[in-house]
């Protein structure tokens, strides 16, 4: 649970090259995925490289109170024994998911078509989220959701005790509401369809074939239209949880703006869904390269080498490209004050309703410290000042939001003037060895706990 506690000003200084390699944490979406359909298939799933951030710290406790065992092992490996489809208890009390929209919102589709009455809550940014995206299809399965204004935190859901099956387009690009659905099928008897028009991160749907379950993947003029046998018996898995590319935006990014510096970010998995950032980089004439590319566990995954890149320019970041890195525009904002010309980013509504409005944050921290933002409801586009060229001197809000917080300090590791954030804390939601990781490579960040 994150953002409950006393804020924790961070501040970062031009430093010299960051040179080193960088091992970030395990994928936070993977990581959660893989509690959850521990918990809900038979036998016990073993992990390793577990994300143990507050997020998914939240998400393993959530489980617990559900009725699986959830172990921490030491060093990133769990296990979970898991109840089956169908199998989860009444939790006694409120299930607190901290900031994470993700594990509400999975948990939420879990649980949707049990016959079990379930509260959540969450900390001020999560409980400003809107949760009728998930509680809207969660309806059609016989759900009943009673919650605030807006369909806002707090929430409690009336399991549906006799769930039908449900076709369902998706409104928004979001893997949560996808995942929610498919998570809700789960206990439905007969065939669930969920279709979106804008392909998301593929994560449920990989893993729930890799747990056994009947699901198939269609690209047709509607979508991608996917099929979900209910009522499958899940069955555990050995699962090696790969390393983050949200979080190996961080150090990437901070490479290529860093004069001199050289960073080698092992293993990073590049499914499609999830690479558009570092497309969107090479786009821009960063010095990015894929080494050792290799398939682990049924992902692309490879090395990759940042260098610094003195000669970066604006470009277009396509709507089309939007899902695919819609963690990393806040990062990818600091990048565009570091090239030559404008960057614009289209199609991302979406950004404003992430763990605070990302777009609104960003344009504020920015323009404070001297790069000049336009903004509409759905879009952005940041003018470059170029290397060397961005003042800082700035404080930032970090909102509550992990991300925001990060690419602050990768900023005022290349401004004329430190750059701070008034609280970093929101930073152990996903990336808990931030601040001793950038250290290692020769950042210079004060107050980071993290
Ligand atoms: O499914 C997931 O694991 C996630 C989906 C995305 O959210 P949306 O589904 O709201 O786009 C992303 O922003 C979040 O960090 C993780
Ligand atoms: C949006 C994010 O997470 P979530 O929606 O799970 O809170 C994120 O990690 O950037």
């Amino acid at each position: 649970m994150s953002g409950h506690g006393t804020p924790v000003p961070m501040t970062s200084r031009a430093c010299g090259p960051l040179t080193g390699v960088a091992e970030v944490p395990g994928d936070k979406s993977i990581s959660h995925r893989s509690l959850i359909l521990g918990a809900l298939s038979v036998g016990e799933t073993r992990i390793t490289g577990l994300l143990e951030g507050d997020d998914v710290l939240d998400t393993a406790r959530a489980m617990r109170a559900f009725g699986a065992t959830v172990t921490d092992h030491g060093g990133g490996a769990w296990s979970v024994q898991g109840v089956g489809v169908g199998g989860f208890a009444e939790p006694s009390g409120v299930i607190d998911c901290g900031n994470s929209g993700t594990g509400v919102r999975l948990i939420m589709g879990a649980m949707a078509t049990t016959g079990i009455t379930a509260t959540f809550t969450g900390d001020a940014s999560l409980c400003g989220r809107p949760m009728g995206r998930v509680t809207d299809p969660l309806a059609l399965f016989g759900c009943r959701a009673h919650g605030r204004q807006g369909g806002r935190l707090p929430m409690t859901l009336v399991g549906a005790a006799d769930p039908v099956p449900v076709r369902y387009v998706v409104p928004v690009p979001s893997a949560q509401v996808k995942s929610a659905v498919l998570l809700a099928g789960l206990n439905a008897p007969g065939e669930t369809v969920v279709i979106e028009r804008e392909a998301t991160r593929d994560h449920t749907e990989r893993m729930l074939a890799g747990f056994g379950a009947e699901i198939d993947v269609e690209q047709t003029d509607e979508g991608r239209v996917i099929t979900l046998q209910g009522r499958p018996e899940l069955q555990a898995q050995v699962i090696a949880v790969p390393r983050d590319p949200s979080s190996a935006a961080f150090p990437v990014c901070a490479a290529l703006i860093v004069p001199g510096s050289d960073v080698l970010v092992p293993g990073i998995g590049l499914n499609p869904t999830r690479a558009g950032l570092f497309t969107t980089l090479r786009e821009m004439g960063a010095d990015l390269t894929y080494e050792n590319e290799r398939e682990e566990g049924g992902e692309p995954v490879a090395d990759l080498r940042a260098r610094f890149s003195p000669d970066l320019h604006g470009v277009v970041v396509p709507p089309a490209r939007a899902a695919s890195m819609i963690d990393e525009y806040p990062v990818l904002s600091v990048v565009a004050a570091f090239a030559q010309g404008k960057t614009e980013m289209r199609g991302v509504k979406e950004l404003r309703v992430k763990e605070s409005d990302r777009i609104d944050a960003m344009a504020k921290g920015l323009r404070a410290a001297g790069v000049t933002v336009d903004e509409g409801e759905d879009w952005w586009v940041v003018t470059g000042l170029g290397h060397g060229q961005v003042p800082g001197g700035n404080t930032a809000e970090s909102r509550l939001d992990h991300r925001i917080a990060m690419a602050f300090m990768v900023m005022g590791m290349a401004t004329q003037q430190p750059v701070s954030v008034d609280d970093g804390s929101p930073i152990t939601t996903s990336f808990p060895i931030f601040g001793p990781l950038m250290a290692s490579l020769g950042a210079l960040i004060d107050g980071s706990k993290a």
